[in-house]
């Protein structure tokens, strides 16, 4: 079972091409790793991927995903747990919190986290989505080293699982065996 299929596709943004011509297949397991400077595309093709942006050429074919982005999809009143909640029930809210280190902020309002918190809070729940495609837009941006390296390891258990994902990124990530698409 494919979890995402790219087949030639052009990603404009106005009027401006960012990406050509780019053909994708992930299968369980695999990974692509978009990477490029500052304004590039990465996160245009993350959004394509999520269906948020359409292709002005070719098609995208996506699993359900999770998408993690700039935009923390949390509502910043709530306590942490609460926030979580609305998206998945009681015992995978608690298992991403334990495994995203997060359990002893459940009682902190969203607002009130750190730059690393909240970037943890974001990955929380796409672990706890149970999507099989993750789509991952700068996922290190703010992390300590040992965050980093929880994250590696997150990926790493997805993809195990039988997961994918795609990473975007304009610091180095590891992400072993992964397809590059270097924009
Ligand atoms: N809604 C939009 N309408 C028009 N242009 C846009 C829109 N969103 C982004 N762009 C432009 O598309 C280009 C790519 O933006 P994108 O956010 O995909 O880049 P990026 O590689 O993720 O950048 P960064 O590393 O800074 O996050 C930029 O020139 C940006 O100004």
């Amino acid at each position: 079972m494919t979890l995402l299929v790219l087949d030639r596709v052009t990603v404009a943004r106005g009027r401006r091409i960012l990406v050509e011509g780019l053909s994708i297949a992930l299968e369980p397991g695999d990974a692509a790793l978009v990477t490029g400077p500052n304004g590039v595309g990465k996160s245009s093709l993350i959004r394509l991927c999520a269906g948020l942006l359409p292709p002005a050429v070719g098609t995208v074919e996506a699993a359900p995903c999770a998408l993690a982005d700039a935009r923390l999809a949390l509502d910043d009143e709530l306590p942490l747990e609460r926030a979580l909640r609305f998206w998945s029930g009681k015992a995978r809210t608690h298992e991403s919190m334990a495994a995203l280190r997060l359990d002893h902020l459940a009682a902190v309002p969203v607002r009130l986290l750190s730059t690393g918190q909240r970037q943890r809070a974001n990955l929380a729940r796409v672990v706890a989505s149970d999507a099989p495609l993750w789509l991952l837009d700068e996922p290190a941006n703010g992390l300590d080293a040992d965050s980093t390296a929880l994250l590696g390891e997150l990926v790493a258990a997805h993809r195990a699982g039988g997961g994918a994902v795609v990473i975007a990124t304009h610091i180095p990530v590891t992400l072993p065996n992964a397809v590059e698409v270097r924009l």
